[in-house]
Formats: structure tokens, sequence, C-alpha cells
């Protein structure tokens, strides 16, 4: 009988680790947990306020919320929806790209409506400090929730789902991204701790009944099962609207603690990520 570690199985062989250490091993990452609401100027000007802040608090690598640009609601998807076909003509990746370069940092840009074609998409971008658009990752695995006489909303039914995994070499590491709902699925982070990813970034935006059960887990058995980091960050809470959402934007370290949290206010988490403890991990 084949032994269960024998290596010529092409999928043992396949586990090889492929982990390195970047040049910067050590910096300062910032969450920056925003408040959203209607107006989208605002949420620009707010989102361009704080990135400023965490910069000058030494942050290198910034992670901004799933749909920071727009409250999320069925209402506003459409109506905030921009076309990413030419950077400058988009108000929100003319901001992120600015902002990057003006304050040399690598962004996780969050998550805003994409329309592409007419269709749409729960999408992030990416920027290196010199302000240049590096991946953009539009969301794989959509949200649907039915709890009878508390809450009903299906992402499916306004955006197509993305199909393609996102990995990103960049100044402060190889980043994988996912976007909220892609953190319940194991299979992603898998694959990126495969590929030699150090740090997972998850913009989400988890509501109060999904948040309080499953939010710190999922995110610290990623973070255990795949021995790498994981930052996620949310908007902050708005009860006014039909989804609350959850806030408590966090960063895990490889070996499952909490590093660093927010609670549901609108903040800034600055906290600092030290990739040898994934080797010290493994
Ligand atoms: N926005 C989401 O994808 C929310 C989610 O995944 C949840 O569990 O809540």
């Amino acid at each position: 009988m084949a032994s269960l570690w024998n290596t010529s199985n092409p999928a043992m062989a396949d586990a090889s680790d492929p982990f390195q250490l970047p040049n910067i091993a050590k910096f300062k990452v910032a969450l920056c947990q925003l408040s959203v609401t209607s107006d989208k100027n605002q949420n620009l000007d707010r989102a361009g306020i704080s990135i400023k802040t965490a910069a000058e608090q030494g942050a290198k690598l910034l992670v901004l919320p799933e749909m920071w640009n727009c409250p999320y609601s069925s209402d506003y998807f459409a109506k905030f929806a921009e076309d990413f076909t030419n950077e400058d003509a988009s108000p929100t990746l003319s901001m992120l790209s600015d902002a990057a370069n003006s304050h040399g940092i690598t962004i996780v840009g969050g998550s805003v409506p994409e329309r592409d074609h007419g269709r749409l998409y729960n999408t992030c971008c990416i920027f290196g400090p010199d302000g240049k658009l590096k991946a953009k990752h539009r969301k794989i695995h959509l949200f649907a929730i039915d709890v009878p006489g508390e809450i009903s909303f299906k992402e499916s039914d306004f955006f197509l789902a993305g199909d393609q995994t996102t990995i990103v070499d960049t100044e402060v590491g190889r980043i994988g991204v996912g976007i909220c709902h892609d953190l319940q699925f194991p299979e992603l982070a898998a694959l990126y701790r495969k590929k030699g990813v150090h740090i997972i970034c998850y913009p989400g935006a988890f509501n109060v009944s999904t948040g309080e059960l499953l939010w710190e887990l999922v995110q610290r058995a990623r973070a255990v099962d795949n021995q790498l980091f994981i930052a996620t960050c949310s908007p902050s809470r708005d009860s006014t609207g039909s989804y609350t959402i959850w806030g408590h934007s966090t960063l895990v370290e490889p070996s499952g603690e909490i590093i660093a949290t927010a609670g549901h206010e609108e903040t800034i988490v600055i906290a600092e990520i030290d990739y040898s403890k994934i080797q010290l991990q493994r």
C-alpha cells in the first residue's frame, strides 16, 4: 500500500514550501476602518484623510474596507459603480493611485462596485508605492444570507462572481487577496500559502449575526491553518440601514494570535508585521 507520505505523489511534491523572506520583513500595516455614507465624494475624502494619517504614522501597507466608497446596500451598488477601463476617468482609482504615490505606500484598496460591459463586480484594486495599479481582484464567493425576520441579502442579485485568484508581489511581501465571504473558504487561503504568500488581505463587511459568530474564528483559522498573516478591514458600524456591519478590523499572526483589532467605530488600526514569525511558526 502506498505511503501517505510518498513524495513521488504529485500532490505531495506540489506541497513544497516556496516561502522566502522579502527584503522588508518588518513594517507597519494600517487597517483603515471607515465610516461609509451615501455621499461618494465624502467617502473618498474621508478615505484620503485616513490614508494620509496612517502614512504619517509610518504604515507601509494599508488596507481599506469592503465597499468603502458606497453603502453596502442594493440601493447604491449600480449608482456608485465605476468603469475601471480608463483609470483616470474613475474618481476612486485616481484617488487611490494619487494617495499611494504621494505617500509611497502599498494600498490594498478595499472593494468598490465595478462596472464592466454593463455587469457589476465587487472589486479590490491594489496599488504600488509608485501609484501604479498592480492587480484587481473580483470577489469570487458572493455572499447570501436569509434569516427570516432578521436579515435577507443575496449579492448574486447584483454582482457577478470573479473567477481569478489574486497574488501580488509588492515591496512589503507577497500578498494574496480575497474579499469578505472569500474568507470563509479555506481552499483559497491554502492555495495562496502553496504559492508562497506572506499575508492575505481580506477587505470585509460581515454583518452583526455572522460577525459575532464567525469573523474572529475564521480569520484565526485561516492564519493557523496556513501559518501566515491575515489582515481584515471592515467599514465601521452603521445601524441605520438594513445591513448592520460588524466592524472589528483585525490583524492575526501565523500562530493564530490576534496582534491588533478594532471595535466597531471609525478608527485606524496600526500594527507591526514581522514575517520572520512565519518561519518561526512553521
Ligand atoms: N460581505 C460579506 O461577504 C459578508 C459575509 O461573508 C458574512 O459572512 O457576513
